[in-house]
């Protein structure tokens, strides 16, 4: 997929994405939000034309699954409706490669707010680094909101469009077991940080968009690492 138009603000994109989640939460103004066991969500306040764009940084620590396995899940559109509960369609517009596929999806509508759709790239790859003597240990899945001429024009479609990007980021740390023994599930912790920026791309009351961001992204990411737990559990390991 290297010659396909999309390729270089994919590739740019993927790698502004992975830098911007490594960066911590310490300074830049985050706040934390909500916190359950391992999960950690922060956001910054921000409105862009009145609109409240907050961005989003989440961390989670799960115990038993890899970088791999996580970020696989999250890109497989197979079973998005298993894990995802606000959308009410999806659709691939196109597979750009094995790696890159282009989606149209249509959120549930949040009230009093107008329903939207979002039209994305997404984008998965391993993030090589010197030091993974046995295989890279860190994935990204990047969503990126594109255009594309087999969507219906927002114009005369019946939703409005929401701009976002969102990272998924997992690494995988393996503890090795006693006595060179094999690994097992037991030895696995993958360190989650999910990113997202969503613009919601015409009117929605602030109030309103603040109350369904604090419910629903905890929620989100709960459910999916929850998710990817139980279909891995009992399948050999993914590294
Ligand atoms: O991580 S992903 O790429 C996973 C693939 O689906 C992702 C996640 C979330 C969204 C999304 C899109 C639109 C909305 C709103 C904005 C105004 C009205 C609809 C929301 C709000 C509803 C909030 C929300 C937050 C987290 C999870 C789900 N719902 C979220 C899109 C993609």
């Amino acid at each position: 997929s290297e010659n396909h138009p999309l390729w270089t603000e994919i590739d740019r994109v993927t790698l502004e994405q992975l830098h911007y989640a490594k960066l911590g939460v310490g300074e830049g103004g985050w706040d934390i939000f909500a916190e359950e066991g391992e999960m950690r969500m922060y956001k910054r306040e921000q409105e862009i034309d009145g609109r409240v764009v907050d961005p989003l940084k989440a961390v989670h620590t799960v115990k038993g699954v890899t970088g791999h396995e996580m970020c696989h899940y999250f890109f497989n559109p197979d079973v998005r409706m298993e894990w995802e509960t606000t959308l009410e369609q999806m659709t691939i517009l196109e597979s750009v490669s094995e790696d890159t596929l282009v989606f149209l999806q249509i959120h549930k509508r949040v009230w009093p707010a107008a329903q939207r759709d979002a039209l994305f790239w997404s984008h998965i790859r391993s993030v090589p680094d010197a030091r993974d003597s046995d295989g890279p240990r860190t994935w990204i899945v990047c969503n990126h909101s594109t255009d594309h001429d087999k969507a219906p024009e927002c114009k005369n479609g019946k939703y409005i469009r929401v701009d976002l990007t969102v990272c998924m980021v997992c690494q995988t740390i393996v503890e090795p077991p006693k006595n060179g023994a094999e690994v097992t599930r037991d030895n696995l912790t993958c360190k989650v940080t999910y990113c997202s920026e969503i613009n919601p791309g015409g009117w929605a009351p602030a109030a309103a968009l603040r109350a369904v961001y604090k419910r629903e992204y905890p929620k989100f990411l709960k459910k999916f690492t929850h998710y990817v737990y139980e279909q891995c559990k009992n399948k050999p390991i993914l590294f």
